[in-house]
Order: structure tokens, then C-alpha cells, then sequence
């Protein structure tokens, strides 16, 4: 089956102008669906593949591109208008070969049924984003394809432009679609996204020559004009900037004509060399599982990229039920006025803790000010109602002194590590951690070991990421328990006092 929607595809290609090196060869398998595979020995600045922008689907190239510029919707918008009407065509789609080889909708958690989503990914960092997401994608439906029908009723066919059909878009989207150029915007690059990804170990980039490739200025024929693309709108740049140096080993593909500089192909050019039979990842990004479940619909297991966060939410319930509500928001107040901040995402405040158990410098100073004396936190809210905090206190440590003037970088986090914030880290992990409800971790690695990534693909994943977090809670309780083992206070790292006058 999927050897003739291959076959299908390929000779789609052909009739596209789609170039490809005789030396990929496309597979299938259950774990991963499609993937490239080097046939022979692939050579770092090979170029192998050549992908004509107008053989992407966008919204500038689909035969929707009136109807979405009259309806005025860009972006990821448009062009899950533009992936509905194509398949709605059938037959008749220019696309129709490479829309065969698609699934009908990845496996992403906006696809899941609330119900998976709620048991699956409780407690995990990704249940609230996905609730989110799903009620944005119905709001969207309703305001902006609805309405669609009722404009062109003759042009489209409603079955095709449904809610469910619109998720389905949504989730090719997420996990396929690239940045081509300011023209086209986001679309669907055929042959690009067959390639799997591989964290940080990316084998084939994905270029636009935007400009020229070999310049008179550039006699090493640096690829310095030419712009990675990303699979995904979040990619930071500064990730592909060795990339974008990379030097050209020239050509080898065989098949192909090179056309680095003509701005309307899209190249695909080797980035390390890739032995015969192996197979050639892209990098979709440097991710986490959270956001690797959430955009793809897959997790990697140790994954050092994964974090977990603890909301100021819960470190407020926490500092409720030590102190007075009133007491906790007036510490809380001092931190903020101190220029403290968290991370911040639509509604809620958080702290990340590093895949090494490592919590945020702010969370740290946050419950070190807590427990503050009540001496010193006068101090501290004296000085900071003073303009330009020219203020110096005779109750002030020289630790106390660093965070009253909010200079992190000075600050030695194990001095932050007293016997009260180490408590408050194990009393934070432990109710993040009842956020998974009954199942033990030891539950849920049992759970992983029975479980098949090909027939229980959500479970198998949800796990994964249940795990990888949890673990990092397992390492933030032993970054708490150890100090007091290790830490001797250096002289001015306790309580002494300053001289007055300090600045
Ligand atoms: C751009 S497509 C890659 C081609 C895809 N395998 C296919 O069959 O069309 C991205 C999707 O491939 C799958 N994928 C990519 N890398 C993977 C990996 N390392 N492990 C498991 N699945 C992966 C995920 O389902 C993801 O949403």
C-alpha cells in the first residue's frame, strides 16, 4: 500500500519539476510512518533535492488563493483553507499526488478525544496548552471557515470544511508545514516533509535561494545568501546559523540540476555526511517532549531539551498554607517590586526546572524572600519604595544585598540553598508532582514497558513525557536535599553585617 502511494508520489514529483538524488530512498515503517534512507554515501554540501516553490501547496499557489485574500485569512489560517479545498477537488487537484501520501491528520493531542487529552496528558505541561488550543481552533472555525461557506456556497463543498476537517488540517500543519518566503508565507513543501526528525542532529537542510549562490564577494561560495528553512514557525534562528556558514562541497547529485541561485527553487543540501543505508533526519528544532508531542505527535526519550515548570500559582498555595494569604502577596509584591519576573504565557506565571533538576534563579530568590526575617524584609521594603535604590542596610547580608539590587548574575544559587528553600523546593515538587494524579512513577514506567508506540501511539507518548517530567522532579528534590551536605558559607556569604554606607 504505501509502496504505490510512493510510486504515485514520485511520479507526481516528476510532472512538478520536483528533483531528487538518485541516492534517497523513500521507506515506510509503523514506528515512523515514511523516511528517507541514503542509498549511498551522502557528502556534506550535496545538494539533493530541487523543489519548485510553485509546487508547494500554499496560499499564494492553491486554487483557493482568491477566495482566502477576499476572506482576508493569512497565515496557518489560510492555508488549512487552502489544504481543505485541494482535497476537496479529488482527482482535480493539482496536488492530488502528493495529497495521497499524506495521512488524513497527524496524530497530534488536538486530535485526540477530551477525553484522552484529560487522561493522558493530566499533570503533564502540555493539558492546559492543548485544552487552549482546541477551544482557539473551534473560535477560529466558527469565525473565520464557517463563514466561507455562506460566501461561495457553489465553489465549496461543505463536507470538506467541517470542524473535524479543519483539525485535521491544523495537524498536517503543525507537523509539516515550512517558512518558504515573505510571498508564500507557511505551505506544505512536498518530499521536504518525508524527512524524520532527530534532535540536534539534523543530516539535510532545507534552503531557499533567495539570492545568489556563489558571488564574486564570496570566493569560498559560502552559503552565506541562503536562508534555512524552518519547519516550524517557533524555530529560533540563531539554531541554524551554522547553517547558514555551511561551505559547499559542490554537487554530486547526479539526477539534478543544480540551481542555487534561481529564487523560485527550494534546495535541499546535505549539512553532515550520511553513511549508505542510514537514514537522513531533518531537525524540526532543539525541543523538548512537551513541544515534540504537541507540534509532531512524538516524544524522544531522554530528551535533555525537556523542562518542567511550577506555576506561581502553586508556590502561592504553598506560601498560603505555611503563612497568611495576606502575607504571601506582600512578599510576593516586594519580589515584584524588587524586578523580579517569571515566565510568562497567556494567563499564567511560571518557573522552569532544567531537565537537570535545576529550578529558575527567580524561583530560588522568590522563596528566599519569603522567609526573609521580618526585620530584614522591612529593610528590603523601605529601600525599594526609595528611588534609584541608592539604599544601603545594616541588616542586610551581602547575599540580601545582591538580590535587593536584583543583581542575579552575582548571586551564587547554593548560597539561596537554605534549610527553609530547600523545604519549600521538596513541598513544590511534591504537589507538582500530585498534579499526575494516583499513579506512581514507578506506574507509569511499568505502564511504558507494556505499552506499543505503533498500536497505543497517544498512550505510549503520554508516558513518555509523563516520565521525562517526573524524573526531573526526582532531580529538583535531590538539588534540595543536597546542599546541606556540601555547603560551607563563605565569609560575607552569611549573615553579617555591612558597613554602613554600602552601596
Ligand atoms: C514532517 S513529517 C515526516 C514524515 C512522516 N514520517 C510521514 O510519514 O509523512 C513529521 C511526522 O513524522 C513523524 N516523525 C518524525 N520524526 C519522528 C521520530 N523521530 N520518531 C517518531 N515519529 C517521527 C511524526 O509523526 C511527525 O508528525
Amino acid at each position: 500500500m504505501a509502496t504505490r502511494r510512493l510510486r504515485v508520489f514520485k511520479r507526481w514529483m516528476k510532472s512538478q519539476g520536483i528533483e531528487w538524488s538518485d541516492a534517497l530512498e523513500f521507506t515506510w515503517s509503523p514506528e515512523e510512518g515514511f523516511a528517507v534512507r541514503a542509498l549511498c554515501e551522502l557528502k556534506e554540501g550535496d545538494v539533493v533535492a530541487n523543489i519548485p516553490k510553485e509546487s508547494c501547496l500554499t496560499i499564494k499557489t492553491s486554487g483557493a488563493s482568491e477566495m482566502i485574500e477576499a476572506a482576508d485569512l493569512g497565515g496557518n489560517l489560510g492555508l488549512a483553507v487552502a489544504i481543505m479545498y485541494e482535497r476537496s477537488l479529488g482527482k482535480d487537484s493539482p496536488w492530488v499526488g502528493y495529497l495521497q501520501l499524506l495521512p488524513d491528520q497527524e496524530c497530534v493531542p488536538i486530535v485526540w478525544t477530551l477525553n484522552e487529552v484529560d487522561e493522558l496528558l493530566c499533570g503533564t505541561e502540555l493539558h492546559k496548552t492543548v485544552q487552549e488550543d482546541r477551544t482557539l481552533i473551534c473560535e477560529d472555525w466558527k469565525e473565520n471557515i464557517l463563514p466561507l461557506l455562506d460566501i461561495a456556497p457553489s465553489k465549496l463543498n461543505p463536507k470538506f470544511f467541517g470542524i473535524e476537517q479543519y483539525f485535521a488540517a491544523k495537524s498536517l500543519i503543525t507537523s509539516r508545514a515550512f517558512e518558504i518566503d515573505d510571498y508564500h508565507g507557511f505551505g506544505m513543501v512536498p518530499l521536504a516533509d518525508l524527512f524524520n526528525h532527530k534532535t540536534g542532529a539534523e543530516d539535510v537542510h532545507f534552503t531557499s535561494s533567495s539570492s545568489h549562490y556563489e558571488s564574486d564577494s564570496d570566493p569560498d561560495g559560502d552559503y552565506t545568501d541562503e536562508e534555512p528553512l524552518t519547519q516550524n514557525s517557533s524555530i529560533d534562528d540563531s539554531e541554524l546559523n551554522t547553517v547558514l556558514t555551511e561551505k559547499s562541497s559542490g554537487s554530486d547529485l547526479e539526477s539534478c540540476s543544480v540551481t542555487g541561485d534561481d529564487p523560485s527553487i527550494l534546495e535541499m543540501i546535505m549539512v553532515k555526511d550520511v553513511s549508505i543505508g542510514s537514514e537522513v533526519f531533518n531537525t524540526y528544532g532543539l525541543m523538548g517532549n512537551a513541544a515534540l508531542l504537541h507540534r509532531y505527535g512524538f516524544t524522544e526519550q531522554d530528551n535533555s531539551y525537556d523542562i518542567v515548570n511550577i506555576d506561581l500559582e502553586l508556590v502561592l498555595k504553598w506560601s498560603s498554607s505555611l503563612f497568611s494569604g495576606r502575607y504571601s502577596r506582600t512578599r510576593l509584591s516586594l519580589w515584584r517590586r524588587l524586578g523580579y519576573s517569571a515566565c510568562a504565557s497567556q494567563d499564567s506565571e511560571y518557573f522552569e526546572v532544567s531537565f537537570n533538576g535545576e529550578p529558575q534563579i527567580e524561583l530560588l530568590i522568590l522563596l528566599y524572600i519569603i522567609f526573609l526575617p521580618e526585620d530584614t524584609y522591612c529593610e528590603f521594603d523601605l529601600g525599594s519604595s526609595m528611588a534609584g535604590k541608592f539604599y544601603a542596610s545594616s541588616k542586610m547580608t551581602d547575599l540580601e544585598h545582591k538580590i535587593f539590587l536584583n543583581k542575579t548574575s552575582d548571586v551564587n544559587k547554593k548560597y539561596l540553598l537554605t534549610r527553609n528553600v530547600c523545604d519549600a523546593l521538596l513541598a513544590l515538587a511534591d504537589s507538582r508532582e500530585s498534579l499526575y494524579g494516583p499513579n506512581s512513577i514507578d506506574d507509569d514506567v511499568e505502564a511504558l514497558r507494556r505499552c506499543s508506540c505503533v498500536k497505543e501511539k497517544k498512550l505510549y507518548h503520554s508516558l513518555v513525557l509523563r516520565i521525562s517530567e517526573r524524573k526531573i522532579l526526582e532531580k529538583l528534590r535531590s538539588y534540595a536535599a543536597q546542599p546541606f551536605k556540601r555547603v560551607k558559607l563563605k565569609p560575607g556569604s552569611g549573615r553579617k553585617k555591612l558597613k554602613k554606607g554600602n552601596k
